[in-house]
């Protein structure tokens, strides 16, 4: 991190994954007058900071991390053309586009990392998964995780491929679990309850469950037994939620096939 606080780092797009990420260094330490963010219409939020908006780009900076929609790159990666091909680490997390891609705007020589971050990095609780082109030496992955992991956990891939996958099943993730928490708290509107006790209790549940499934040496399948009394109300429930052609596991498989499908899509 001492080499992007001295060299300084670009932030391209700051959107909603983009601030989530940089709402994680900043509250993390990183100074705000090390970043330059370029985004055309920048949140109250960006300008309420001391970071560097729409300025010119630094020299040499350690780090861009490209935050734009794949349908924006065409638009967006050019204007960093003279960042290619020297020290400076591209650091992608846009779905679908490839290392491939960055290698042919960029030049062949430029160092990118291909990252899969998520929105809960927004509190330090994200996790990314990183894959670097033949150009990516070591150093470069290293700085690469050590930037990431400021906002949560790391995890390296063995190929490209595997990204669509993990785009499906972590990128994608997290609305997935917040679609859950809507829908618990209106199951729960429907059986009596005010909608701001049901969502409440949703939230909590799904928070608390979260932790339970990282912090325990039980894995989730046990965690799950021990909630379900024989006879009892969760054995009624999950006998709905495990249906083999109607439950959970048979609409989570399709819902992540097809944001797989959609992020091979994206490539091109
Ligand atoms: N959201 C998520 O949970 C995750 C997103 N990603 C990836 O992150 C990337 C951004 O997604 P997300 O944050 O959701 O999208 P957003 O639309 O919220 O953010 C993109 C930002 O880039 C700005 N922008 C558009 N064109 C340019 C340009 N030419 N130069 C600089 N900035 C530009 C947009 O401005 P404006 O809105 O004014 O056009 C916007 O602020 C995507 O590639 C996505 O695949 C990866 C993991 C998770
Ligand atoms: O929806 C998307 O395409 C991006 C990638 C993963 C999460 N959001």
């Amino acid at each position: 991190m001492e080499n992007v606080k001295a060299r300084g780092l670009v932030l391209l797009g700051c959107g909603k994954m983009g601030s989530a990420m940089l709402k994680g260094w900043l509250a993390g330490g990183l100074p705000p007058g090390s970043v330059t963010v370029l985004d055309p219409h920048p949140s109250d939020w960006l300008r309420s900071t001391s970071v560097h908006l729409n300025t010119d780009l630094p020299k040499d900076p350690a780090i861009v991390l490209v935050a734009v929609k794949p349908q924006m790159m065409g638009d967006a990666l050019p204007k960093l053309q003279a960042l290619g091909n020297g020290t400076t680490l591209f650091l992608s997390v846009a779905a679908g586009i490839t290392l491939a891609t960055y290698e042919t705007v960029l030049g062949a020589d430029t160092p990118v990392v291909r990252a899969m971050p998520n929105t809960p990095a927004a509190v330090g609780r994200g996790i990314t998964a990183i894959i670097g082109n033949a150009k990516a030496g070591a150093a470069d992955l290293d700085l690469a995780e050590a930037l990431l992991s400021a906002v949560g956990q790391v995890v390296r891939l063995e190929g490209e491929a595997q990204m669509d996958a993990v785009t499906a099943v972590s990128g994608s993730g997290p609305a997935y679990v917040f679609h859950l928490i809507e829908a618990l708290a209106a199951a729960g509107v429907e059986q009596g309850l005010s909608p701001e006790l049901a969502m409440q209790l949703a939230k909590a549940t799904v928070g608390g469950s979260g932790q339970l499934a990282e912090e325990s040496d039980e894995d989730p399948a046990q965690l799950r037994v021990n909630v379900t009394s024989p006879g009892g109300t969760t054995a009624a429930a999950l006998a709905v939620l495990m249906d083999e052609e109607t439950g959970f596991p048979a609409l989570l498989s399709k819902a992540v096939k097809a944001a797989a499908d959609r992020s091979k899509e994206l490539a091109g």
